[in-house]
């Protein structure tokens, strides 16, 4: 290895070996934001409770990027209010132990009282592209992650901005935002990282027992089937993937289906029988008092 010199960079945030620079609020974050210079810069945007599809992110962004800021943050504004705000796993210990693992440069964890410190008036709403689907069944949900991830951007000002296509609404709405915006963010999408069992990795998995964890296997054999019919067009895809979702309803515990469709990949607007072409198969549904959502893209 060759002695440093006089003309190094200073050691960067998160250098080889010294775990990610962790900051709360932010002033701390605009001092590590400077730090990195003009070190091509990723966000990942998280709620912690990391897992293995968050660590496929942060090794996107790396691709993407010199440098890697996670943020980990629960943001109250997409909760509704009989959802799991108060009891979502908040492991901040375990999660800065993944960071590290992972390389990330930064770590943003910031309260509540920092990412709002008053009242939030002005928001950023979706459109009609976030009022179908998760958007239906949690009315206010985009405009809260929209709302928070424009704050983000502003505060860590990225290059890149990293995103998992298992929330795929999620990715396309954000990408909408950018674009009508002009926010001056490339927007990447990560695939879908899944147990060796098939259920896609979340952080809301760890409030299965072992009986409704069985039976959520039945969201991504239902997308399989689905994906195995795409030959046969977008009613035979449905139809397959629908049969599935019938069988589990009545499996013990039963699977309680919030929505299946078949949609275009970048409007969310339903596909008609006859289409061809890229599209997504997305699914939503509650194992006891645990809500997932996946999705398969697929060419018909
Ligand atoms: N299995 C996965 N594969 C790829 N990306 C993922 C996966 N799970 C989550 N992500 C992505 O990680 C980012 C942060 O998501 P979040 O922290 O809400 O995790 P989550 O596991 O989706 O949590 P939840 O269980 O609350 O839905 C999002 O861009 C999301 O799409
Ligand atoms: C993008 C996000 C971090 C905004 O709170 C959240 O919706 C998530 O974890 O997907
Ligand atoms: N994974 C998307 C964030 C949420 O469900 O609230």
């Amino acid at each position: 290895m060759s002695e440093p010199t006089t003309s190094d960079p200073a050691p960067a945030p998160g250098a080889a070996g010294a775990g990610p620079l962790v900051v709360r609020t932010a002033e701390e974050l605009a001092r590590a934001r400077a730090a990195l210079g003009t070190r091509r810069t990723a966000l990942v945007p998280t709620m912690g409770a990391l897992h293995s599809g968050h660590r496929r992110l942060v090794a996107t962004a790396r691709e993407h990027a010199d440098a890697v800021v996670v943020s980990i943050f629960v943001n109250p504004l997409q909760f509704g209010p009989n959802e799991d705000f108060d009891r979502y796993p908040r492991p901040l210990e375990a999660d800065l132990a993944v960071c590290a693992e992972a390389g990330v440069d930064v770590v943003f964890a910031p309260t509540v009282e920092v990412m709002y410190p008053g009242p939030q008036i002005v928001t950023v709403r979706p459109g009609a592209m976030g009022e179908v689907l998760e958007g239906e069944f949690r009315p206010g949900f985009f405009e809260g992650v929209l709302t928070v991830v424009s704050k983000l951007f502003n505060l860590v000002r990225p290059d890149v901005a990293v995103f998992g296509q298992k929330d795929a609404q999620q990715l396309a709405v954000v990408r909408r935002m950018v674009r009508d915006l002009c926010m001056p963010v490339h927007v990447v999408g990560a695939a879908t990282v899944r147990d060796p069992d098939g259920l896609a990795t979340s952080s809301r998995n760890v409030y299965l027992s072992a009986e409704e964890r069985r039976s959520a296997l039945a969201l991504s054999r239902a997308l399989l089937a689905g994906a195995d019919a795409a030959v046969t067009g977008a009613v035979g895809i449905l139809s397959a993937a629908r049969e599935v979702l019938d069988e589990a309803a009545t499996a013990d515990p039963p699977v309680a289906v919030d929505y299946l469709s078949l949609v275009n990949p970048v409007t969310f607007t339903e596909v008609s029988g006859d289409f061809r072409g890229d599209a997504v198969l997305v699914v939503a549904a509650w194992v006891g008092e645990t809500r997932l959502i996946d999705n398969v893209p697929l060419t018909l």
